[in-house]
């Protein structure tokens, strides 16, 4: 079957997960069935696709007729027959029981056209057990999506024993036509990435605790503050249930052995049904306040121990086949949020660290669960899982990415879309590190700044990073000072630069735009300095580049207020050049962008000289632009601006 053939799918379960993946089905145009065991079911799981479908037009996320169109494809059906007979896919999303499971495929098998592609979105039964209760087992793989399906993007395909090459090919054609990002998972293995990842690191911190190494705010806050995961262990333990994380672990424990162990203090959790959020009571009492993690009570040695133990988890899914270091990377990072993947974190502190820390505790404890994966050190001798810094290809980045064009524009993204490309220490290293790679590169003659995503420009900076490092009033001065002078490469870069704004441009993101030389927002953005409502001020040079651009008076409204402002509101001040439609704003802001690549590069250069002095000194830059314009006449691009006005053609600027 080709992604083309397919039009009807059927999703079997309307439960949470069932009706939401019914919904992004049906926004990306399919014919939807829904089926349930009975009309309650089925109906609730409707209403809940109608609700939800109604809040995405109420936030303007899609218009009301898109809402209506996609809940006219959904039918929702309690006939199993009737419900697969025409089905192109079927996505199952029944209870985790093999039981339920079993039934539920027999039945719908022996109606579902030959040449259906059974897909199953189980988190944690094995793919190749379930592929067999169906007829055509190398139709059938694993179609994982994460909760809610409509806002996450992450899709695990996941390959059983038997199933076939194409039919892995035309489930992630339909990931991507849904909207989202499928990872591959090459082999059927318990828990697949994220929680493959996630549940054995929940399960060490509750290991670190049992035995006494750390308490319950030493560890989350080492997880969220000290390694920038976005939310404590126990925290996300409580988030996700912790049931279900028991579950997965002695799932995990059969199938693949003694490290995975469950916790006698998660099984204590469960015994007691504090399971977490949902019970109003887990690690932390959702009734009287939640989670409060500290932000001072980091631990080396706790985030050693978490960071190994997450590094062996990615050494036993690179050796054992089931997914390469980028696939867990990017899936880690949709699925739950890291702001880096878990092999990316474990490169940064060093393999070799890690394998020592390991082995350490091995050493103490012979607990199996310390016992270093066969691919550890093999991993560790190359240099990373990432292969070290042999890497010579300068152009790539981790939370940004930058492309050159024919039309010599360099562009500049911030690709952290996950957290609304929110800027850490990292992404302003790299940042400033493209900036010098654009100015260096003889092609390229304008730079084009944008958010990755829909969503956001940047919402500013990372302040969970932040809330962990500066604590240290020293570092954050520093952290200042990097900002600043980061963005000021902009302001100081000979090339002209344009910034496309789309979505939040907020706090730091809002200063970065400060320092482009034209900005060209969407009609859905929103912009602001929300830095007094932290306690904080806009430290990466808003205070100063701002009141430049709208005056101070705008300048001092803007941050005092903290609001946030639409981009027609900004036109009027003077911050934006141009508000466009949404879906125009990545074409008009390149075409902007160009322009001035194909402008004269000398006259622009000494422009941006003179202006910048000028608001130091007038008079300086009034010199500055007296002297630039003497040098200007002896330049070719000024002749061949002259000759081309007289001939009536665009000149070509060479910048000589
Ligand atoms: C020197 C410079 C200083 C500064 O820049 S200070 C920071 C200034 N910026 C802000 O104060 C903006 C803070 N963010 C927000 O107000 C909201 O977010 C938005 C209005 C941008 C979006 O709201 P919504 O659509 O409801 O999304 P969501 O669930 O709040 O955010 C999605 C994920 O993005 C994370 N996030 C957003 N902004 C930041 C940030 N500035 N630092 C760190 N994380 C951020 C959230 O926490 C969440 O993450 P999860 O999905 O894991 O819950």
């Amino acid at each position: 079957m080709e992604i083309d053939d397919i039009n009807s799918i059927t999703v079997l379960g309307a439960g949470n997960m069932g009706h939401g993946i019914a919904e992004v089905a049906a926004l990306a145009g399919y014919d939807v069935t829904l089926r349930d065991i009975n009309e309650e079911f089925v109906q609730s799981g409707y209403d809940d696709i109608e609700w939800s479908l109604n809040k995405l037009a109420e936030k303007d996320q899609i218009s009301q007729e898109d809402a209506d169109a996609a809940l006219d494809r959904v039918t929702p059906l309690v006939d199993v027959e009737e419900s697969v007979t025409d089905a192109d896919v079927v996505i199952e999303a029944v209870p985790e029981k093999m039981g339920i499971k079993e039934d539920v495929y027999t039945e719908a098998s022996e109606y579902a056209p030959d040449q259906a592609i059974f897909a199953t979105n189980t988190s944690s039964l094995s793919i190749t057990d379930l592929s067999e209760f169906t007829d055509n087992p190398e139709q059938f793989c694993g179609m994982h999506f994460f909760n809610p399906p409509v806002r996450m993007q992450l899709v695990e395909v996941i390959s059983g024993e038997h199933t076939d090459e194409a039919t892995l090919d035309v489930i992630e054609e339909l990931a991507e036509d849904f909207g989202k990002t499928p990872v591959r998972v090459h082999r059927d293995s318990p828990g697949f990435i994220v929680n493959r990842i996630l549940v054995p690191l929940m399960n060490e911190a509750c290991w670190l605790v049992h035995e006494g190494e750390a308490t319950i705010e030493e560890v989350d806050s080492t997880t969220k503050y000290g390694m920038g995961l976005p939310m404590g262990s126990f925290e996300l333990g409580d988030q996700v249930g912790n049931d279900v994380s028991y579950h997965v672990l002695e799932y995990m424990h059969d199938v693949l052995g003694e490290a995975y162990e469950p916790c006698p203090l998660l099984a204590e959790k469960v015994e007691n049904e504090e399971l977490g959020k949902k019970t109003g009571k887990g690690f932390y009492d959702y009734e009287n306040g939640g989670a409060d993690v500290p932000s001072d009570q980091v631990s080396e040695s706790v985030s050693d121990r978490l960071t190994a133990v997450m590094a062996n988890e990615v050494a036993n899914l690179i050796g054992g086949d089931v997914a390469e270091a980028d696939a867990i990377d990017e899936a880690v990072m949709l699925g739950a949020g890291f702001p880096n993947g878990p092999a990316k974190l474990a490169d940064d502190v060093g393999l070799d660290h890690l394998l020592e820390t390991l082995e350490d505790a091995y050493e103490e404890t012979s607990a199996a669960r310390y016992e270093p994966a066969d691919y550890f050190a093999e991993a560790a001798e190359q240099g990373g899982f990432h292969g070290g810094g042999e890497d010579d290809d300068s152009y790539e980045f981790d939370t940004i990415s930058i492309e050159t064009s024919d039309d010599r524009v360099g562009t500049i993204t911030l690709d952290r879309p996950h957290r609304m490309n929110t800027i850490s220490g990292e992404l302003l290293d790299e940042l400033g590190e493209a900036i010098e790679l654009l100015e260096a590169d003889e092609e390229v003659r304008s730079i084009l700044l944008v958010g990755a995503g829909e969503k956001a420009f940047s919402a500013g900076a990372d302040v969970q990073s932040m809330a962990g490092s500066g604590a240290d009033p020293i570092e954050a001065v520093e952290l200042s000072r990097k900002g600043q002078q980061t963005f000021g490469k902009l302001e100081d870069s000979d090339l002209p630069v344009v910034a496309g704004i789309d979505g939040y441009c907020l706090g730091g993101g809002m200063e970065l735009a400060t320092c482009a030389d034209l900005r060209v927002a969407s009609e859905r953005s929103q912009l602001g300095q929300p830095e007094h409502n932290l306690g904080l001020l806009p430290g990466w040079g808003g205070t100063q580049r701002l009141q430049q651009i709208v005056g101070e008076g705008r300048a001092k409204e803007i941050i005092f207020t903290a609001e946030r402002y639409d981009p027609e509101t900004m036109a009027d001040y003077g911050f934006v050049n141009d508000v466009v439609g949404n879906d125009e704003l990545r074409e008009e802001a390149y075409d902007l962008a160009a322009d001035l690549a194909a402008g004269p590069p000398i006259a622009q250069r000494y422009t941006k000289r003179a202006m910048k002095k000028g608001w130091e000194d007038a008079e300086a830059g009034l010199e500055i632009e007296a002297q630039a314009f003497g040098h200007l006449m002896a330049t070719d691009d000024l002749m061949e601006g002259v000759t081309a006005f007289m001939s009536d053609r665009d000149p070509e600027f060479e910048g000589k």
